[in-house]
């Protein structure tokens, strides 16, 4: 029998990794950009507040640049953000339009809510764009993410990103689309026989333990972040959601309270 979910859910954080945005052969997937546009129009027109975190703007900025690999250079993977960003929010803002809903965007960096008076004004700029029905858009600033700066293969991390701003908005739910149906019991890309499971109504050592890193070509954080991500929500008393982005319009299923995905906390 299916157990339906009981969740509160008006003011919701959606957080969309690369993978759901871009195709493995690095071309972008702008179904899934026209579907979020739609579902979270969609959800501010039934009266919920909404913030979008997106990652893609390497994975976009390679695709206009008409590059393969990501380079290995900071500087140049930093550059390339800078201008897949642009492109990235114009897709959005052309989507959103469709469906006649204003956006804004918020580049951050974690440490933006360690500092009051930055916090404070991050904090400002979420409540007025809200206020006024508008949906903002966040991603990690990339130019300015110094944290990660000293690791070659990783860069930025949206999954802690989207957490921190939604336990500091207040919000009920994190909704984290990936590439993947939710959380399991063992890496699928290593282990076949691996589980998903429902429900995790905690996050400590044990949990880790099961957490693998990124199968995708794009990816960066795998499990660990995302896991990091759902501590920090369940911590501040929110719940978090791992489901799978390829079709977005799962959200719709997913605040009906339907089973899908995994459920943290
Ligand atoms: N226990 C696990 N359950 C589910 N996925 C896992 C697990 N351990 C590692 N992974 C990997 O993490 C990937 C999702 O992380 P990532 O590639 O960073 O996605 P995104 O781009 O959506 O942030 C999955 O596709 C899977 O390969
Ligand atoms: N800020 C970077 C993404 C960093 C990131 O967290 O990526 P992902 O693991 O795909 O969510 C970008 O927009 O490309």
């Amino acid at each position: 029998m299916k157990v339906m979910r009981k969740l509160k859910a008006k003011r919701v954080v959606i957080k969309v990794g690369t993978s759901t945005l871009v195709y493995p052969d690095g071309s972008i997937n702008l179904r899934a950009i026209d579907q979020l546009a739609f579902v979270i129009s969609a959800m501010r027109h039934r009266g919920r507040e909404v913030v979008l975190v997106s990652s893609g703007a390497i994975g976009v900025g390679l695709n206009y640049m008409g590059l393969k690999q990501r380079p290995k250079a900071i500087p140049e993977q930093q550059a390339i953000a800078a201008i897949g960003q642009t492109e990235l929010i114009s897709i959005y803002k052309e989507r959103f339009a469709i469906y006649e809903q204003k956006i804004g965007q918020l580049l951050l960096t974690r440490d933006i809510f360690v500092y009051p008076k930055s916090h404070h004004n991050v904090l400002n700029t979420f409540e007025a764009l809200l206020k006024q029905n508008v949906v903002p858009i966040v991603n990690e600033n990339d130019t300015v993410a110094v944290d990660e700066l000293d690791h070659e293969t990783k860069f930025g991390d949206n999954d802690q990103l989207s957490a921190i701003v939604a336990t500091n908005i207040g919000a009920d739910l994190l909704i984290m689309l990936s590439d993947i149906d939710g959380f399991y019991d063992g890496n699928p890309n290593a282990d076949a026989q691996a589980q998903l499971l429902a429900h995790v109504g905690k996050v400590d050592q044990r949990t880790y333990e099961l957490a693998g890193g990124s199968g995708s070509r794009f990816g960066t954080g795998g499990m660990v972040t995302k896991l990091k991500a759902a501590e920090r929500m369940i911590d501040a008393h929110g719940q978090m959601i791992l489901a799978n982005g390829a079709d977005p319009t799962i959200i719709f299923q997913i605040l009906a309270g339907e089973p899908v995905g995994t459920l943290f906390g």
